[in-house]
């Protein structure tokens, strides 16, 4: 079997356009959905991610306005910096682009978002409200995920998923999405003893642990839908995911490839809950998700 090549880029597009929809009829009621960036230091990739979600922004008519901080910048500035954000009425979703420095605490700065302005869904009042299964936000890039699942028509109730990886951003609410949509979940780690033999179960795999080529056709069921969140850049430059996409693509059902996968959904979703939260804040629009 060869597998059905996922176009996450053309998916997200269509999602894109769907949520432009929603952002013009709060448009035409006088709300500009407004998005505040923080990044803080020079991160190269982090830089492209950020002028990627700006650019996204901009194709969807949303305002959107970037903080770029020092590397050195002190704990309490940044936090008085969400702070000030957090009370102006023109900014409906805040994100900080993580990785931080080590000297912040990144739990700090989550928790000094507002809940309600929380788009990237990291606080952990939204990370308990999606463990209770009313998502308030649901993180980005595990959203794209579902979507990229629901829009190729991949069943999820009753399907074995296995996700590997357990980060708080994309593994564990992962996990708890699919397992709202019915599935049968497990999580596995990188450290995970017979790894094989739990991804060999999966019906839907889900990779995000960070490890070029960690998953290989012998791990995976025929005719699997197999996501791959992994971004790893090569000694050459090249930018892989997590699974060896060559291989396992003669053996999947579907498959998405990295760069053009999961990636340009994460940015779609954050479109999405942007355009949520100005919803929610201005009391105009439904402020429900859509289903994917
Ligand atoms: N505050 C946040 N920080 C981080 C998040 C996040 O969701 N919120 N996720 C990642 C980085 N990330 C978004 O911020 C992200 C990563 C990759 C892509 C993407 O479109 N990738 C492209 C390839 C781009 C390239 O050339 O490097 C692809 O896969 O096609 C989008 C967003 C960590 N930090
Ligand atoms: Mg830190």
């Amino acid at each position: 079997m060869t597998a059905q090549i996922i176009d996450g880029k053309a998916i997200a597009e269509q999602v894109r356009g769907e949520w432009k929809k929603r952002a013009d009829a709060l448009k035409a009621q006088g709300v500009l959905p407004g998005l505040a960036v923080i990044i803080v230091g020079d991160n190269p990739a982090s830089k492209v991610y950020v002028r990627n979600k700006v650019r996204a922004c901009h194709d969807v008519g949303l305002h959107s306005e970037v903080h770029e901080l020092p590397a050195d910048i002190t704990e309490a500035m940044l936090l008085k910096q969400i702070q000030d954000l957090n009370a102006n009425p023109d900014i409906h979703g805040i994100l900080v682009q993580l990785p931080l420095p080590d000297h912040i605490s990144d739990d700090k700065v989550l928790e000094t978002i507002d809940v309600e302005k929380d788009v990237d869904g990291f606080h952990l009042y939204n990370l308990g409200a999606l463990v209770a299964g009313n998502t308030v936000f649901p993180p980005c890039t595990p959203y794209g995920v579902q979507c990229l699942i629901e829009h190729t028509n991949i069943p999820i109730e009753g399907q074995n998923a296995v996700v590997v990886g357990r980060s708080n951003i994309v593994g564990k609410p992962m996990a708890l999405m699919l397992l709202h949509k019915g599935a049968t979940v497990s999580i596995c780690t990188s450290k995970t003893r017979d790894l094989a033999f739990y991804t060999r179960l999966a019906d839907i795999l889900v990779v995000a642990v960070g490890r070029p080529g960690l998953i290989t056709a012998d791990m995976v069921k025929e005719g699997a839908a197999v996501l791959d969140v992994g971004i790893n850049r090569t000694d050459e430059g090249k930018l892989v995911g997590d699974v060896d996409f060559e291989s396992v693509k003669e053996k999947a059902g579907h498959i998405t490839p990295v760069p053009g996968g999961v990636g340009p959904m994460t940015i779609s979703m954050l479109v999405a809950n942007t355009v949520l939260a100005a919803e929610r804040l201005s009391g105009l629009g439904s402020g429900k998700l859509q289903d994917t």
